[in-house]
């Protein structure tokens, strides 16, 4: 039976087992094209076995660092370290890239160039061939081996892009928006495959500008804004940083709350308001007249990757 595309079903081949990852580091890292400089002492960590959010608008400089990453481009300051050493041309081989640019053919077969990429990486054609099947039929494009890249869906082309990235069992991962184009069921497909590389320990640094799916995905989060590093950091610590805010709901009108002593308003919408008390007694005495006015509500409100980034940014 010919599998339909997209959102076809995903066959649960199992895996070879665990292999260690290691830690990545932008070190100060510094790129300039002409006299702009593009990226400017960049530095943050990729642990291993994590998943790492790396978001910006256009232009902050997300491509150009994974570049620099990769060795595709030259940093002009800074270093990349793997494993807490300078990385190497040896070290990056074994690392697993989706360049922004993609680079697969798509006048030539699947299965075909997946095999030459993986004997550039220095793996037995035969050897290749298999994992590629085996990545294929688990993306749900296992029928489509002997097709040529260009005659699948976008989607469907991004993700034989992905298996090019994981062919060679890499002990890290540097993805330049892998979701971008996916239906919701190929992401999940996705994701499932990439905890199952994290779970050895492979770290994985990945550019998206999904906020809501860095912030069902990510363990730690690297906000760039014109090439300087505005947040950086393990996601449930910046969430932790950042100062408590609540959702007070009274029966009545709720403007009472903008005189309230150490408290700040940040949003108020007839009976609700937003609050930040700056201290336990300011968040008591709020709260003490909030019960004579009749609260209905006063819960703790978590923040979103997407009021972080917000916020980091403005
Ligand atoms: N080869 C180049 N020559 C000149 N400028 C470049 C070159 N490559 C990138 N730039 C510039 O460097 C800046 C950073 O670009 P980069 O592609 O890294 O951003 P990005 O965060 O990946 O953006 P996007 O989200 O749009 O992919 C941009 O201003 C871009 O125009």
């Amino acid at each position: 039976m010919r599998l339909k595309e997209p959102g076809a079903a995903y066959s649960s081949v199992h895996y070879s087992p665990p292999r260690a990852g290691g830690t990545l580091e932008a070190l100060d890292l510094t790129r300039r094209f002409g006299d702009r400089t593009v990226v400017d002492e960049v530095s943050f960590r990729v642990e291993p076995g994590q998943m790492t959010g790396f978001v910006g608008a256009n232009g902050a400089g997300k491509t150009t660092i994974m570049r620099m990453i990769m060795g595709v481009l030259n940093q002009h300051g800074g270093t990349v370290l793997w494993n807490g050493r300078p990385i190497d041309a040896r070290a990056r081989s074994r690392f697993g890239y989706m360049p922004e640019e993609r680079g697969l053919y798509p006048k030539q077969r699947i299965a075909d160039q997946l095999g030459y990429l993986g004997q550039l990486h220095g793996m037995e054609r035969s050897r290749a061939l298999t994992e590629a099947h085996r990545l294929l039929d688990r993306f749900g494009l296992g029928e489509r081996a002997k097709d040529r890249l260009e005659t699948l869906s976008l989607g469907n082309q991004q993700r034989v892009q992905v298996a090019a990235a994981l062919l060679h069992d890499p002990v890290a991962l540097v993805l330049d928006e892998p979701f971008s184009g996916l239906d919701p069921t190929a992401v999940d497909a996705m994701v499932g495959l990439l905890r199952e590389y994290m779970a050895r320990g492979v770290p994985v640094l990945f550019s998206s500008h999904q906020l809501d799916l860095i912030d069902r995905l990510c363990d730690a989060l690297v906000v760039l804004d014109s090439g300087t590093v505005r947040l950086a950091g393990p996601v449930e610590q910046l969430r932790g940083a950042r100062p408590e805010q609540y959702r007070l709901v009274c029966t009545a009108d709720a403007g009472w709350t903008r005189g309230q002593p150490g408290v700040e308003v940040v949003d108020l919408d007839g009976n609700t308001a937003i609050v930040t008390p700056a201290d336990a007694e300011a968040r008591n005495q709020l709260t003490r007249q909030a019960a004579d006015r009749g609260m209905v509500e006063f819960a703790r409100l978590r923040p979103s990757l997407g009021d972080l980034y917000r916020e980091a940014i403005s």
